[in-house]
């Protein structure tokens, strides 16, 4: 699990803008443009509306870029796991639900969805795994969800995407 010193709100609103780009820079997934608009909005009067801020960006983006964040994502249980090459936050993301342990039974079933959903889609399945909490209900998830239409998709997937987000500054300030 990544430790780091946890923040306090006075400390986060007391950051030199360049430490705050560099602190939040993967709450959103290998998008650092998250960090750098929403520090515009800096200082912030509580963490939730910090958060929410985050959330109204990823909300606010254009079709193109929610498809280039959501592209951004690794796949659950995918290669980028079994290479060890995972960011700091995937990696633990997708560890603390066990996918870095997983039968070959299950690797082969999640893999085949996940190929199924991206040939379908064009992007990975993107779900909060630490939200879902359990294997099954994320094999149920894509199941379920690769019956959707792409832009139900799109926006399912962006919401997964802030769920993240959410989780992901919480583990950075003193709330996780
Ligand atoms: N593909 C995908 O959902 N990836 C992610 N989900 C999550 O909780 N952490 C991730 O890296």
């Amino acid at each position: 699990m990544y430790v780091r010193t946890k923040l306090t709100l006075e400390q986060l609103n007391a950051l030199p803008v360049s430490e705050f780009h560099k602190t939040f820079e993967n709450v959103v997934e290998c998008w650092p443009e998250a960090a750098i608009f929403c520090s515009a909005m800096l200082p912030f009067k509580s963490f939730e509306a910090m958060i929410v801020t985050f959330e109204n960006y990823l909300h606010r983006l254009s079709t193109e870029n929610k498809l280039r964040i959501l592209r951004l994502h690794p796949d659950l249980a995918g290669r980028l796991l079994d290479v060890q090459q995972l960011t700091e936050e995937s990696s633990y993301e997708q560890s603390s639900v066990g996918l870095d342990k997983l039968t070959p039974e299950d690797k082969r079933q999640i893999t085949a969805l996940n190929e199924e959903y991206k040939l379908k889609f064009g992007f990975p399945f993107v779900v909060c795994v630490r939200e879902a909490s359990k294997f099954e209900a994320i094999l149920r998830g894509i199941t379920e969800r690769v019956n959707n239409r792409p832009e139900q998709e799109l926006e399912t997937g962006i919401n997964e995407v802030k769920k993240i987000c959410r989780l992901r500054i919480l583990q950075l300030v003193n709330q996780l």
